[in-house]
């Protein structure tokens, strides 16, 4: 008979239920992570698909009974509403809780979230590097994980079993953990999600802005370098609002070093400075064949 680990937490609540949420509740199910999965989010509408999916063991629309004796509160809604929903339920969580979340800003949720822990109350913040276009409890699935890196960015004297504890619920959902300093994480994430996706956004509006000489022919005639961006670009404009907002520093930063960039590349065009062109595209494709060597090993 196959060896079963014990669940890691009794009771493991996750307060929105989208993507990620649901993704989470469908791998600690399958992965015996929790005895019970509670599921709380603020819309009705996926409050009652989580109930018709059938993901959760019990769906508590209403934010405090949904974390009364949890000993694992993980919140998946934006960034933007992490910090409302902290103060709202952190009088209600249960001494030795931990209290986790899954935000792509990590400076912000320290920040918000942080001082509204109370005593006795472990605060493991992380943020799973794994995600789709697409958004929903529909879109949610039980392998999102594996395979891919989750960050932990625990304030420093952290309680290191609850530390020790999220590690193994993302280990246990396949995924690699490292932990990271919250600015650092910001950082990185600035520059390899966060300005590719505001470069992707921004190219499609430019595309569209174009609507009367090219938008027929674009959508028309779309190779692959245009398809790759509008995947990116239908990503949930809610989250993105609120991880732009809150990445202000690092995003804006990246952003006047990927500008300066793109404008010593136009130098290069327009001065017809082949040997430039040529080593940047050069560069580009070393970076791709590196990247596909890192997940073939
Ligand atoms: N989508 C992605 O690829 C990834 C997203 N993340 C992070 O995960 C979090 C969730 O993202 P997704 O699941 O993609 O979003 P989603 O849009 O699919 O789901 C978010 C859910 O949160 C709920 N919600 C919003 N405000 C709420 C509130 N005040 N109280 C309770 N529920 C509330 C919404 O009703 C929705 O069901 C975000 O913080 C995002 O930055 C992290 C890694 C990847
Ligand atoms: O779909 C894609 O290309 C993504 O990049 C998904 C994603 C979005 C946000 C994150 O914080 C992490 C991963």
């Amino acid at each position: 008979m196959p060896e079963t680990s014990p669940p890691i937490f009794q009771r493991l609540t996750l307060i929105g239920l989208g993507l990620i949420g649901s993704s989470v509740a469908r791998a600690a199910r399958e992965n015996g992570i929790a005895a019970e999965i509670v599921a709380s989010d603020a819309s009705e509408t996926v409050c009652a698909r989580v109930a018709e999916l059938g993901i959760a063991d019990r769906v508590e629309p209403d934010l405090i009974r949904a974390v009364e004796g949890a000993d694992c509160v993980m919140l998946c809604a934006p960034v933007g509403v992490l910090a409302d929903i902290a103060a709202v339920i952190a009088p209600h969580l249960a001494q030795g809780c931990i209290l986790t979340d899954v935000g792509s800003t990590k400076l912000s949720v320290v920040r918000d979230v942080g001082p509204v822990v109370p005593e006795g109350v472990h605060f493991v913040p992380a943020h799973p590097l794994a995600g789709t276009e697409f958004s929903g409890p529909d879109a949610g699935f039980a392998e999102l994980f594996q395979g891919r890196y989750c960050l932990v960015v625990p304030p420093a004297g952290t309680n290191a079993d609850a530390v020790a504890r999220i590690v193994a619920l993302w280990q246990r959902m396949g995924a690699t953990v490292e932990e990271m300093e919250p600015a650092h994480h910001d950082r990185v994430l600035a520059v390899t999600s966060h300005l590719p996706h505001l470069i992707a956004f921004t190219i499609c509006g430019t595309a569209d802005d174009l609507a009367d000489e090219t938008k027929e022919e674009v959508l028309r005639f779309a190779a692959s370098g245009f398809r790759d961006f509008t995947r990116i670009a239908a990503s949930d404009p809610v989250m993105w609002r609120d991880i732009f907002l809150n990445n202000r520093e690092a995003l804006l930063e990246m952003l006047a070093r990927f500008t300066e960039d793109a404008q010593a590349m136009a130098k290069a065009i327009r001065w017809g400075d082949a040997a430039y062109i040529e080593d940047k595209v050069l560069r580009g494709r070393k970076i791709r064949r590196s990247l596909i060597e890192i997940k073939q090993a």
